[in-house]
């Protein structure tokens, strides 16, 4: 049978407040997820055994890679004893908020679910999901914008796009994320504003003031201990960008442009400092 080659996309988070915290250590969070356009992509081929390759030698190819332990995870729930030789052409930077190894895990489980003919029900997949990581269901299920609760793992699609341009930069800073929950400064006290009704009123309404509600409570820590990530952020909004944010725990940072030549002009000025970016356009999803 011929290889299978599926894209697998990044996301931004619009707003991300820590609400909480679980006796187990986990956080309480309310955020929206959208898709951006920057991805990996993942090829499927036929084998006897599990075994993956990657483009980027930094990354593991062993079990302590989202693809190897989302391939175990379902192989072990379905009991099933294929195989498949996984090659991932790495192209989201890791250690950015991007949520790239969550995506890749999420591709992996609904790609293999049928490769394999394992028929796994949505149920069964999203258990495995939240095992892997709190981000993936968001990317085994959702294609647009979604506002998560919980840990990140219940979600409900808000069937919005955003009308905007975004660029998306990635400071070449890696930051763990068990680095930045330990590190952010909590404000559990706060009556958090309802990123649900403030992201429609700026999606239906073009309602711009909402976007102040939209704060990251990862930035002030990340931006303390990486001053060249909180500049990056200071460089979108001096070259035009309307909003711009922390993704997740970071270190990328994405901002908001109406036109076109604006954030073309923003992209060239990231990519002369050499870092890395992406370009999304107005109402872009994951669907393919
Ligand atoms: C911060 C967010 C925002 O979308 O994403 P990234 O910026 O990493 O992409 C997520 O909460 C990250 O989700 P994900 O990257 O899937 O996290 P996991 O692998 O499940 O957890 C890694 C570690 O982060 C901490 N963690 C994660 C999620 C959560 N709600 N509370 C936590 O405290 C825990 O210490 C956990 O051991
Ligand atoms: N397929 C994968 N892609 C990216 N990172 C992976 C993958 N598998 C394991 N990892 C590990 O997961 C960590 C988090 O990666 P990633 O999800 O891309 O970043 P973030 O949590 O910042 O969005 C990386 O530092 C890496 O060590």
């Amino acid at each position: 049978m011929c290889p299978v080659s599926v894209k697998s996309f990044a996301k931004i988070n619009l707003g991300l407040l820590i609400t909480s915290k679980r006796s187990d250590g986990y956080h309480m969070l309310e955020t929206v997820f959208a898709p951006i356009d920057w991805c990996d992509t993942i090829e499927f081929s036929h084998s006897d055994t599990l075994s993956m390759c990657c483009t980027d030698s930094a990354l593991p190819v062993d079990e302590n890679n989202l693809c190897m332990r989302a391939a175990k995870a379902l192989q072990e729930s379905a009991g099933c004893s294929a195989g498949v030789s996984i090659t991932l052409d790495k192209r989201i930077p890791f250690g950015a908020g991007l949520g790239g190894g969550s995506s890749d895990a999420a591709t992996v489980l609904r790609t293999l679910n049928e490769f394999w003919n394992v028929r796994a029900s949505l149920a069964d997949l999203h258990a495995l999901a939240v095992r892997l990581g709190a981000d993936v269901p968001y990317f085994l299920e959702m294609t647009g914008l979604a506002f998560a609760r919980g840990i990140g793992d219940e979600l409900e699609d808000l069937s919005l796009r955003l009308p905007f341009h975004i660029v998306t930069v990635f400071p070449e800073e890696h930051i763990s994320t068990v680095w930045a929950y330990k590190h952010f400064y909590p404000r559990f006290e706060r009556t958090p504003p309802d990123l649900k009704q403030l992201v429609m009123a700026l999606c239906l309404e073009g309602e711009r003031s909402c976007l102040g509600a939209f704060e990251n409570d990862f930035e002030p820590a990340v931006f303390d201990h990486y001053p060249g990530v909180k500049k990056v952020k200071q460089d979108l909004l001096d070259s035009g960008s309307f909003y711009a944010s922390l993704s997740g725990s970071g270190s990328a940072v994405f901002g908001f442009f109406d036109k076109r030549e604006d954030a073309d002009g923003a992209l060239m000025k990231m990519r002369q400092q050499r870092f890395r970016t992406s370009i999304t356009a107005p109402g872009f999803s994951m669907e393919q």
